[in-house]
């Protein structure tokens, strides 16, 4: 194994993104949110009545509102009427498929969703995807005394479900914590902060790894020390000035 990117002696701590990092895309996209289309409906039908469905349909309604004065007309809104549940469903069915064409990060959404998945972890219709080299990965960072967390834009119970029920196993053992849009973007610098004053440390006893050079610059403008990992699916080519791994092996 060819180590080609040296963490750097100050860094203590690794924070990793998912979806194109310790997973692949397709996993995301061809698996995950397929499964998300398919049974939305038979879902919120069945599902119409719970404490959490509601609690998701109202923090999608807000959501929808606050789209409406950002974007405008072409935003499918919800019909806030809990005594009219086919019209109900109907427009927030509209809404979330909106959202999901556009790759919106917005916490309604990605709760909704982690809430869904929850069923399809849990009866075996999904496996979560993690890269063969992610593993071995943790093991050795682990026996180096790092700290390893988590930072995606799927909720903290969606990252908990795709590494518990994982093709490698239950993973969460490695895990020190768990990071989502509850800290803001990731392409925000504030969001790195935000977990840079939540884990009690400096940007540069930290590495952070993803597939994007959004998030990539985002971190750096924080001070986070940044390596770029370039999976055969990724689709973001132009990486700048940013130090590049083909897998977690080179780290
Ligand atoms: C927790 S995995 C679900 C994937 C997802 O919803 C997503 O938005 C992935 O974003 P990431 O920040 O991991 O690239
Ligand atoms: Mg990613």
């Amino acid at each position: 194994m060819s180590v080609k990117y040296k963490i750097g002696e100050s860094v203590d701590t690794i924070l990793t993104d998912i979806e194109g990092t310790t997973t692949s895309i397709s996993f995301v996209k061809d698996i995950l949110f397929p499964y998300i289309r398919s049974n939305l409906e038979s879902y919120l039908t069945k599902n119409f009545d719970d404490d959490q469905c509601r609690e998701d349909l109202r923090l999608l309604i807000n959501q929808s509102r606050s789209d409406f004065l950002s974007f405008g007309h072409q935003v499918p809104q919800i019909k806030e009427n809990f005594e009219n549940k086919t019209e109900l469903i109907e427009s927030a069915l509209a809404n979330i498929k909106w959202q999901m064409d556009q790759d919106r990060k917005a916490k309604p959404l990605k709760q909704l969703q982690g809430h869904m998945w929850q069923l399809a972890y849990k009866n075996g219709t999904v496996k979560g995807h993690v890269y063969e080299d992610v593993v071995p990965a943790f093991e050795r960072w682990i026996s180096k005394g790092f700290k390893i967390y988590i930072y995606s834009s799927g909720s903290v119970e969606a990252q908990k479900l795709l590494f518990s029920y994982s093709d490698k196993g239950n993973l969460l053992k490695y895990f020190s914590g768990h990071f989502d849009t509850n800290v803001g973007l990731k392409t925000e610098s504030q969001s790195y902060l935000n977990i840079l004053n939540s884990l009690g440390k400096s940007g540069e006893k930290v590495l952070f790894l993803t597939d994007l050079v959004r998030e990539a610059e985002a971190a750096t403008q924080a001070g986070i020390n940044v390596c770029v990992l370039r999976r055969e699916d990724n689709p973001d080519k132009e990486r700048k000035q940013f130090d590049c791994v083909n897998s977690f092996d080179e780290i």
